[in-house]
C-alpha cells in the first residue's frame, strides 16, 4: 500500500496559537520549525511519502493539520473547526486532497468537527463530543461514513482539548490514555492507562511500529514490552499549544 501523509509547515505566528486547558507559555518558533522538520524526516525514514499542504502563515495553529479533515478509505470529510480562528485552515487541505483524487464531503454549519476528535479503529469511529465538536458535526460525519460501513460512536469529552489529546489506539486496538483526562475509559473494551500524559499519543506507522513523543520514556518502555517498535520525536513546542504527534499529520490510504 502506498503510504502517504499530509503535513503543514508551521506558521511564523505559531506562538499565537490557541490554548484552552493549559496556561500559555512562550514558544520558541525556531525550535518548533526544527522539531517539525525532524517529525517529517521521521515519517520519511519510516517509509512514508510526505505531502505538504500549502502553508497558511496567517493561521497560527495551521501546523495541526490533523484537525482539518477526517479520512476514511478514499473519502475526505473536510472538517468545520470548532474554533472560529481555525476555520480558514480547511481550504488548503481540501485543495490538496481534491488534486490527489480523493472524494470530498463537508461538515456544514451548524455542525462543528475537528479531526483531532476522531479516533478510528477497525470500522469503529469514536468522536469526542463536548469540546470543539458538536452533535451536528458527529451526525454529519456518521451520515458520510455509513455507506463505507463505519460505525460512529460519540464519546463524552470535557477534560481535554480533543479526543485524541486524551486517547489513541495501539495497532492491536488497545486504547491508551492518560486517565486524568479520560471522561469514561469504559467506552473501550480494552483500555490501558499510561504513566505519562505525552505517552497517550501514538501515530501508527505500520502494524508493529508507533511514533510518539520523546517526553514519555516510561510509556515507551511499556510499549516496547508489548512488542512494539517505537520511534520518538521531540515535540515540546507543539505540546505547549496542546498539540501532539497525532495532530501534525494526516495519513492517507490507497
Ligand atoms: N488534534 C489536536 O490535538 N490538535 C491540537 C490543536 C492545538 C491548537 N492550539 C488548538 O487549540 O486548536
Amino acid at each position: 500500500m502506498n503510504r502517504r501523509a499530509l503535513v503543514r509547515r508551521p506558521s511564523p505566528r505559531l506562538a499565537e496559537g490557541l490554548v484552552t486547558h493549559v496556561d500559555r507559555v512562550p514558544i520558541d518558533v525556531g525550535l518548533a520549525l526544527r522539531q517539525w522538520e525532524a517529525y517529517v524526516a521521521a515519517l520519511r525514514s519510516e517509509g512514508w511519502e510526505t505531502i505538504e499542504v500549502p502553508p497558511a502563515p496567517d493561521c497560527p495553529d495551521s501546523v495541526f493539520v490533523e484537525d482539518t479533515v477526517v479520512m476514511y478509505d478514499d473519502l475526505a470529510v473536510i472538517a468545520r473547526p470548532g474554533a472560529d480562528e481555525r476555520r480558514a485552515e480547511v481550504t488548503g487541505t481540501e485543495q490538496v486532497l481534491r488534486d490527489l483524487g480523493h472524494r470530498i464531503a463537508h461538515v456544514e454549519a451548524p455542525g462543528t468537527l475537528d479531526g483531532g476528535d476522531v479516533l478510528k479503529h477497525d470500522g469503529t469511529v469514536w468522536v469526542g463530543l463536548g469540546g470543539r465538536t458538536n452533535q451536528s458535526g458527529i451526525d454529519q460525519l456518521a451520515a458520510h461514513l455509513a455507506p463505507l460501513g463505519a460505525t460512529v460512536v460519540a464519546v463524552p469529552l470535557t477534560k481535554a482539548l480533543h479526543l485524541k489529546s486524551a486517547v489513541t489506539a495501539l495497532p492491536d486496538g488497545t486504547v491508551v490514555g492518560w486517565e486524568e483526562v479520560v471522561d469514561d475509559p469504559d467506552v473501550w473494551s480494552s483500555f490501558l492507562a499510561v504513566p505519562e500524559e505525552p505517552g497517550s499519543h501514538v501515530v501508527l506507522l505500520d502494524g508493529s511500529t508507533v511514533l510518539m513523543s520523546a517526553g514519555a520514556p516510561r510509556t515507551r518502555a511499556l510499549y516496547e514490552e508489548r512488542g512494539l517498535r517505537v520511534v520518538t520525536v521531540d515535540v515540546t513546542e507543539f505540546e505547549k499549544l496542546e498539540g501532539c504527534v497525532t495532530c501534525l499529520s494526516v495519513r492517507l490510504r490507497g
